[in-house]
């Protein structure tokens, strides 16, 4: 009972990420959705810049802080195993349906506006791309890990979920992070930027190089000389040359095993 429960639990969370995360696209892009980062009840310029940043916070510091290894066995006293991932998915639910709440549009004047027409669908092609690449990459690692979805599945047919690997297929053959390269991308790939996005993309961006650092400390604990090799052979957000490359081939395979 309690395992189905569990189940269940898990995949109401892996559908609200879904769901979360396709507002998010629509949010960033002020696309679709009825309030984005640019659409939305106005402040005070002052007013509107103070609570944005503050919700870039406590993103920022939500997602760093549940995804440490040393929070994750301080609460573990509370939530099970099984179920950790899915309350973290769940928690930066919470988080961000609280930003698409309360994030208030600055008004000001565009930062830039691409005005001639192939540049600007040259950019929503990017944009597009971009989130493409974020989600092959969740598959390329393991999504429905990543998700909390195959720990649960893993508690309802009474195994033990596998240890998470260490992979580098594909997109982690040139750079260690695309996932994040593809979020990037994205947000930055806009033909019109106005000021409230430019707070977003910065926002984001200054989390993900900050983040970076910490998950990568994790990776270093939790894979040793395997990852240490990968760090030396392939650029973190951005591909190396084609010399370094060719140098990598044999951490590459060391990785996939
Ligand atoms: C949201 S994913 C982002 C992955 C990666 N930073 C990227 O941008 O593609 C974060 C999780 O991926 C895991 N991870 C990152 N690189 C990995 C790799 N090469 N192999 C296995 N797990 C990895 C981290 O331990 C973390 O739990």
């Amino acid at each position: 009972m309690r395992a189905l429960s569990s189940f269940l639990y898990g995949l109401l969370a892996y559908l609200a990420s879904a769901a979360t995360l396709l507002y998010f696209i629509g949010f960033s892009g002020n696309l679709w959705v009825p309030r984005s980062v640019d659409v939305g009840p106005g402040a005070g310029w002052m007013q509107a810049v103070g609570t944005d940043v503050a919700l870039l916070v406590l993103f920022g510091v939500q997602h760093s802080m549940m995804a440490r290894g040393g929070f994750k066995r301080w609460w573990a006293q509370w939530v099970p195993p099984v179920i950790e991932r899915s309350t973290f998915v769940v928690a930066t639910c919470v988080v961000l349906v609280v930003m698409f709440r309360l994030w208030v549009p600055i008004d000001a004047p565009v930062v830039w506006r691409v005005e001639n027409k192939a540049i600007a669908a040259l950019l929503w092609g990017l944009f597009g791309l971009g989130w493409l690449v974020a989600l092959v990459s969740t598959f390329l690692l393991d999504h429905f890990e990543l998700f909390g979805l195959r720990q649960v599945h893993a508690g309802l047919t009474g195994r033990t979920a596998p240890r998470s690997e260490f992979r580098t297929p594909l997109f982690y053959r040139y750079v260690r992070h695309p996932l994040y390269v593809g979020f990037l991308v994205s947000f930055w790939s806009v033909p019109v930027m106005t000021f409230g996005r430019l707070l977003f993309a910065l926002g984001f961006s200054a989390y993900i190089l900050i983040g970076v650092a910490f998950e990568e400390r994790d990776l270093l604990m939790q894979f040793g000389e395997r990852y240490r090799a990968y760090r030396r052979q392939v650029g973190m957000l951005v591909p190396r040359g084609r010399a370094s490359r060719r140098a990598s081939r044999p951490v590459s395979e060391v990785g996939d095993r």
